[in-house]
């Protein structure tokens, strides 16, 4: 894809979690093309009406079965997902909530990218905090998150949270297969992996993520590598899927309420040199005519307690909820 660019140009694309989902590639010229979305007005006020699927209660059940799955030894992580639908009325607009996040950013990745070449069919709309990876030269950079804590409001006791989830063992663990798989990942095509012996926190606006900065270079010979190859060649990490994988896609589709599509996969930019960056395709959501898509996923290992798993993904969910505003 990167050889049909011309200079200046870049490939806007959205990768979906399933392999052999359908991926979307926009060809985009970011000095003419960037919309000036600061222009536009703040989502106008609508009346949402949210539906979740599967129910909170029917959520936790399924965080029970995999732990079932994983006390049987068929899974030692898997990255269990459910959706909000929310209906407004009026309709919103893609490009009021995209500059809404612009303006609050609670992740560091704005995106929203149509999902079709009609410009009324779906848009893909989020703020992710996870980079997946960055292509800059033959520098390689990739911030996995996993392992959580929803923000108190109260000062002390979320600082309190915060440190506590630096020290959570099951937290620590679920943290430390994603961190594996990536370095696994790299490991054939690249040199010199820095990977830090312990995560940092990461603070988003309504959760504490542990979170590992990791640095690598292009090994000599792959420096064809894009940053569209290097996405492809991660996804999906078990920030998203699972350890093994194939056990928990199966998993996935056995217990989510069915495919996530364009959500949980990837989103991002490459140019013709194969520079480009893909954040995680998380706090995000599809907007279809006037329904809102939102989906959350928390990582299930042993030792999760399906209450706290509910409250996470709430809070996950709360992020674009927020964004679409009252
Ligand atoms: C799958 C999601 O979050 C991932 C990223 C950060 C922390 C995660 C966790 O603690 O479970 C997830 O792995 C999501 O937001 O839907």
């Amino acid at each position: 894809m990167t050889a049909s660019l011309g200079a200046g140009e870049r490939a806007v694309v959205a990768l979906p979690f399933e392999h052999g989902g359908t991926a979307v590639a926009h060809r985009v010229r970011p000095e003419a093309d960037s919309a000036d979305v600061a222009d536009v007005p703040p989502p106008a006020p609508s009346a949402h009406a949210a539906t979740p699927e599967p129910s909170e209660a029917a959520y936790a059940a399924r965080v029970t079965a995999a732990l079932g799955l994983i006390a049987a030894g068929d899974l030692r992580k898997v990255v269990l997902g459910r959706w909000v639908d929310v209906v407004s009325d009026p309709p919103l607009d893609p490009r009021a909530v995209v500059a809404r996040l612009l303006d609050r950013r609670p992740g560091r990745y704005v995106f929203g990218v149509p999902l079709t070449a009609d410009a009324a069919g779906p848009v893909l709309l989020g703020a992710s905090p996870e980079l997946l990876v960055r292509r800059t030269g033959d520098v390689v950079t990739c911030f996995p998150l996993a392992g959580s804590v929803p923000r108190s409001a109260d000062e002390r006791e979320d600082a309190r949270r915060a440190a506590g989830l630096g020290r959570s063992a099951k937290d620590l663990a679920e943290h430390a297969f994603v961190v594996d798989a990536i370095t696994a990942a790299l490991a054939p095509v690249c040199v010199e992996v820095d990977v830090p012996a312990r995560p940092v926190v990461v603070s988003t606006d309504t959760l504490h993520h542990l979170g590992t900065p990791v640095r690598a270079r292009l090994a000599p010979g792959t420096t064809g590598w894009s940053a569209l190859h290097l996405a492809l060649l991660l996804h999906p990490t078990p920030a998203v899927g699972g350890v093994p994988t194939t056990a928990a896609l199966d998993a996935i589709a056995a217990l989510e309420p069915g495919p996530r599509g364009p959500l949980a996969g990837a989103v991002g930019w490459v140019d013709a040199a194969g520079d480009g960056e893909f954040a995680v395709t998380i706090r995000a959501g599809v907007l279809d005519g006037p329904t809102l898509r939102l989906f959350a996923g928390a990582g299930i290992v042993a030792g999760s307690d399906p209450a706290a798993e509910v409250r996470e993904t709430g809070a996950k969910l709360a992020t674009m909820m927020t964004a679409v505003g009252p």
